[in-house]
């Protein structure tokens, strides 16, 4: 049976005249899980509730098995790590150093030698207050503060946010490798495809503060293609739309040839070879393509985690 890290059941949260929800969502542990969507779709909403730093007005939300009243016990607390969009005011005044020793006190499984060895590897300046540090090496030392203290689930809005290109793949590989050792369940909030092809198992889509679903990744990639027939004029058009149900946005690109989307490609072929249509040429939609036909409503298959994924 899987085991969930967080459940939502019928959450919503007013944010003046904008709603976020209802959400209904299972997140399993041990695995990445990539929020995205557009600015204002909820993603940094969710990730506060999370944390009960944001409480909904409606639904219930179950941490680890258990729903809680009020606010989180310690033990809860503690397993999670957040990194929210803007670092935290109270901590600009001191160094990294100064920061870890006041975390450590807080957090039982605080790991020195990791803290250390990942400020290493982001070449993260020592001994400068986190207020002076650029926007890149001030992220660099909240990753690594908050996987130093050993979460169980980490909570990361839009992490890469000012990371050059070889800090971010030291936070690629950081955050796999941290999910792999420890069993631990990412949610990461962001905007960037490539991360979310690299990193994620499972894709949670929000769209204006509505939940689009929660889809695996792999099922995903390859799911769409775009296709190319030879087609004369409007009257052949007609005629396409007619018998390939499954051509979708079915319409004429050029003159003479005809251009569809569809998700179920190898119907689509053995239809043509039956209907004697010609192909002229196909290629598969990439993450952000087939990302931005959900939100515009060509729902995938979502995942069904009672089915075992
Ligand atoms: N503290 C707040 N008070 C009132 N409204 C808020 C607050 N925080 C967010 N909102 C509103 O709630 C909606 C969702 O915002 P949220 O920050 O969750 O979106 P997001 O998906 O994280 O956006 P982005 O990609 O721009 O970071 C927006 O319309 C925003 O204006």
């Amino acid at each position: 049976m899987v085991r969930l890290a967080v459940e939502l059941r019928n959450v919503i949260k007013k944010r003046h005249s904008k709603t976020i929800g209802p959400i209904n969502l299972e997140l399993p542990e041990g695995h990445i899980i990539a929020l995205v969507g557009q600015n204002g779709s909820g993603k940094s909403t969710l990730l506060s509730m999370l944390l009960k730093l944001a409480l909904p007005e409606e639904g219930t939300i179950c941490w680890f098995g258990s729903s809680v009243e009020g606010e989180l016990p310690i033990e809860i607390r503690r397993s999670i790590g957040y990194v929210p969009e803007s670092p935290i005011h109270e901590e600009s005044h001191w160094t990294p150093e100064e920061a870890a020793s006041f975390r450590r006190r807080w957090y039982p499984d605080w790991d020195q030698a990791y803290f250390q060895a990942l400020l290493d590897e982001f070449e993260v300046p020592q001994g400068i207050r986190l207020g002076k540090m650029s926007k890149g090496e001030r992220r660099k030392f909240e990753i690594a503060a908050v996987l130093a203290a050993g979460p169980k689930l980490l909570l990361l809005d839009e992490p890469s946010s000012g990371l050059d290109p070889f800090a971010w793949r030291i936070m690629i590989e950081t955050l796999q490798r941290y999910m792999d050792e420890r069993q631990a369940t990412i949610i990461i909030s962001t905007h960037i495809v490539e991360e979310v092809r690299r990193l994620a198992d499972y894709i949670i889509l929000l769209h204006k503060g509505k939940l689009l679903g929660m889809a695996e990744k792999d099922a995903l990639l390859g799911a769409w293609s775009e296709v190319w027939v030879s087609a004369a004029d409007e009257a052949e058009l007609a005629e396409l739309a007619a018998e390939l149900p499954e051509a979708l946005e079915l319409k004429i690109q050029t003159p003479g040839m005809a251009r569809m989307i569809t998700s179920r490609m190898q119907d689509l072929e053995k239809r043509f070879s039956d209907l004697g249509i010609k192909k002229i040429r196909s290629r598969i939609l990439d993450l952000e393509e087939i990302l931005s036909l959900w939100t515009m409503g060509h729902r995938p298959e979502l995942a069904d985690l009672k089915r075992g994924d």
